[in-house]
């Protein structure tokens, strides 16, 4: 059993992220990111300094934007601000917004995690697109990990739009079979025991063990759930999936990390455009 480490594929995408970035700013750009940060949810205050920390490693700009009134309108602003060159808006969103309507208010050239109905809309015909940070994370570690995903049977749990519906997307345009399971599935186990390769995006803690896991199969726990004590725990019971996959992605240490060094990596192809 492996343990597939997020920790050295994400050092491996910023060490060429902090290139390009040089490059940028010799030829006069400062590749920006402006972040929206629309609630104080602490899951996502988290998130926000972990990419702060990071953009300023590998020389991207950060511009972190409060606002939980008018999100459409100041992401209008940055959409329109010829300094930014990437937009995330953080959920959770406050009450009564969805992702998909503040969505629509970020240039498709600046989403870059993916957000405007227009990028997934994209993804989904086959247009070039900027896909949701996490999802792309989940493809980057299986290439990084070398599992063959033309015609392997992928069962995908969760459905969200920011990881499980562009995951699906992005791992059908791999070649893979491709099951998505929700909270409707009938006999969840049935399902994710054929998988070669099983995604776990469910945001529940430890949901999936050992009767959903096939012998051999490359399991990526994508859930990040704080625990009381406040750890870290995915949607996966690792410890008791070990023995049956051949490869798990950690948590902490797995798809976190390639998440934040792909969304900069967006960044520099926002700014390079
Ligand atoms: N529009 C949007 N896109 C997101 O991608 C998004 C979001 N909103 N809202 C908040 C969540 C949260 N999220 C995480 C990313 C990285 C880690 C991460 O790197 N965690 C470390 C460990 C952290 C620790 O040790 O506490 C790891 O897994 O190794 C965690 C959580 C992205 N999110």
């Amino acid at each position: 059993m492996t343990l597939i480490d997020g920790r050295s594929v994400a050092a491996a995408i910023r060490t060429q992220v902090a290139e390009d970035a040089a490059e940028l700013r010799a030829a006069g750009t400062t590749p920006t990111l402006a972040i929206l940060v629309p609630t104080d949810d602490e899951a996502t205050a988290w998130y926000v300094r972990s990419i702060v920390r990071t953009a300023e490693k590998v020389g991207v700009s950060v511009r972190v934007v409060e606002r939980s009134q008018d999100v459409g309108g100041a992401l209008r602003e940055l959409s329109a601000d010829p300094e930014v060159h990437g937009i995330i808006c953080q959920t959770p969103l406050p009450e009564g917004m969805t992702l998909d309507e503040v969505g629509l208010h970020i240039d498709v050239r600046k989403d870059v995690d993916g957000a405007n109905p227009t990028s997934v809309g994209r993804l989904a015909v086959g247009l070039p697109a900027f896909a949701p940070a996490t999802a792309q994370a989940v493809v980057e570690l299986l290439r990084a990990h070398g599992t063959p995903l033309a015609s392997a049977d992928v069962v995908v749990v969760g459905r969200s739009t920011v990881v499980g519906k562009p995951a699906a997307l992005l791992l059908l345009a791999e070649n893979a079979t491709v099951t998505v399971c929700h909270s409707h599935t009938k006999e969840l186990a049935a399902q994710t025991s054929r998988a070669d390769v099983l995604v776990a995006c469910v945001g529940r803690p430890e949901m999936l063990g050992a009767e959903h896991v096939r012998p051999g199969a490359v399991v990526i726990d994508v859930g990040t759930n704080p625990t009381a004590d406040g750890g870290l725990v995915g949607d996966v019971q690792t410890a008791a999936v070990e023995p049956i996959a051949s490869a798990v992605t950690p948590v902490p240490g797995g798809v976190g990390p390639v998440t934040t060094a792909l969304l900069l990596r967006n960044v520099i192809a926002a700014a390079g455009q």
